[in-house]
């Protein structure tokens, strides 16, 4: 049994619970400093998550933030990140005020960063921001693969990959949290695991926008009933980009084929809040527009990731063998119309 500190109440850090209640850890949900309102929501109404719609187990323990750093100076196993990729340095500053060498931290954040005018994975700026804090010994792993949040609530069987270049790691954490629902798989390509997990989400709005890039002379009607054979395109490009990307950026081709590449593409891209952007901007809307219209509390990962890493990839890479990627990033960060150069 070990103690495990969830960190952000959102639908993932909640849904993460339910496979870690399971093999009989303590785990404890603490919000964040806005989510006040939510978690006196939750523990009112019998664990029930609104954004989830599904009761959360009783033995989950649910804390508002003002409780964290008393939480953190008792025993902590593991510490989980919950938030999305905006909130990763709070997530580092509340951790770091009562940090232990070496303790476990798992990242379920999707996403990359910029530092240095280097582009970075988010488990090495995390270390590199606990450095700055005075913590040098740190431990961390990522989870990432095919997993809709409240598919996972439901405990529906889903499968998942945990990275650390300890593989050791890995294995520790694979017998804490896996359930007969909740598979498991292991890579120490931490790096490779971390790109294809965030850039599916840039990938997965474009097929997303597959019905509005079908054909723009055909009817609505014939571009939603025959739009699969774009989408199919799109997506045989995408991994072909993808797998150039994490290439380039220091992680294994052939992680891009696996549950945080591949898997992660098809649950996004069919099934996710990216494709829905995605949707939209196929459709012709800008995406200022259509966030603030249709989306405009709901989390959108690829495009945090195209604002945070945009200039940086417009830099780097050679367009003609990133058409996608690049259409994708000039119409987030110039808010454009989507086009693409096929
Ligand atoms: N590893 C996996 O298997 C999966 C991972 N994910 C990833 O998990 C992350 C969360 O996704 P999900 O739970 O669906 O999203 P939600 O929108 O439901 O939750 C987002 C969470 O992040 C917090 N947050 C947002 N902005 C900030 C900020 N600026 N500072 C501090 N906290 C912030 C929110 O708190 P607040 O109310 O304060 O904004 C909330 O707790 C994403 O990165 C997503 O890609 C998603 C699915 C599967
Ligand atoms: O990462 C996810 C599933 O694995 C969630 O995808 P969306 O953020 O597109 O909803």
């Amino acid at each position: 049994m070990k103690k495990i500190i969830i960190i952000g109440a959102g639908a993932m850090g909640s849904a993460f619970a339910v496979p870690c209640l399971e093999n009989q850890n303590e785990v404890t949900l603490v919000g964040t400093h806005l989510e006040d309102d939510l978690i006196n929501n939750i523990k009112s109404n019998n664990n029930l998550h609104p954004a989830l719609n599904i009761e959360l187990p009783s033995k989950l323990k649910v804390e508002k933030f003002e409780k964290l750093q008393s939480i953190f100076e008792g025993e902590v196993d593991i510490i989980v990140a919950g938030v999305s990729s905006v909130g990763i340095e709070w997530f580092v500053n509340q951790i770091s005020k009562n940090y232990k060498k070496n303790t476990p931290i798992i990242l379920l954040t999707k996403g990359l960063a910029i530092e240095d005018n280097e582009l970075i994975t988010l488990s090495d700026k995390i270390k590199k921001l606990l450095k700055e804090k005075g913590h040098g010994e740190v431990n961390i792993s990522a989870i990432k693969g095919p997993c809709l949040a409240a598919g996972l609530a439901y405990k529906m069987r889903t499968g998942t990959v945990i990275a650390n270049p300890d593989i050791k790691e890995t294995e520790k954490l694979k017998k804490i949290i896996s359930t007969n629902y909740y598979s498991t798989e292991v890579s120490d390509d931490l790096t490779g695991i971390e790109l294809s997990g965030a850039i599916k989400n840039i990938y997965s709005m474009l097929i997303g926008a597959s019905e509005g890039l079908s054909n723009s002379n055909a009817p609505k009607e014939i571009q939603s009933k025959y739009y699969l054979n774009t989408s199919a395109s799109l997506i045989h490009r995408s991994i072909s980009e993808m797998v150039e990307f994490v290439s380039f950026y220091g992680g294994r081709a052939d992680t891009v084929y696996g549950l945080a590449g591949l898997g992660d593409l098809y649950v996004s891209a069919i099934g996710g809040r990216n494709s829905l952007m995605g949707k939209y901007l196929g459709e012709g809307y800008l995406y200022k527009d259509a966030k603030e219209k249709f989306m405009k509390n709901i989390t959108v990962e690829g495009a945090q990731l195209a604002l945070e890493i945009g200039p940086k990839i417009l830099q780097d890479l050679n367009s003609k063998h990133f058409p996608l990627m690049f259409s994708m990033l000039n119409t987030i960060c110039e808010n454009k119309k989507l086009e693409i150069q096929w």
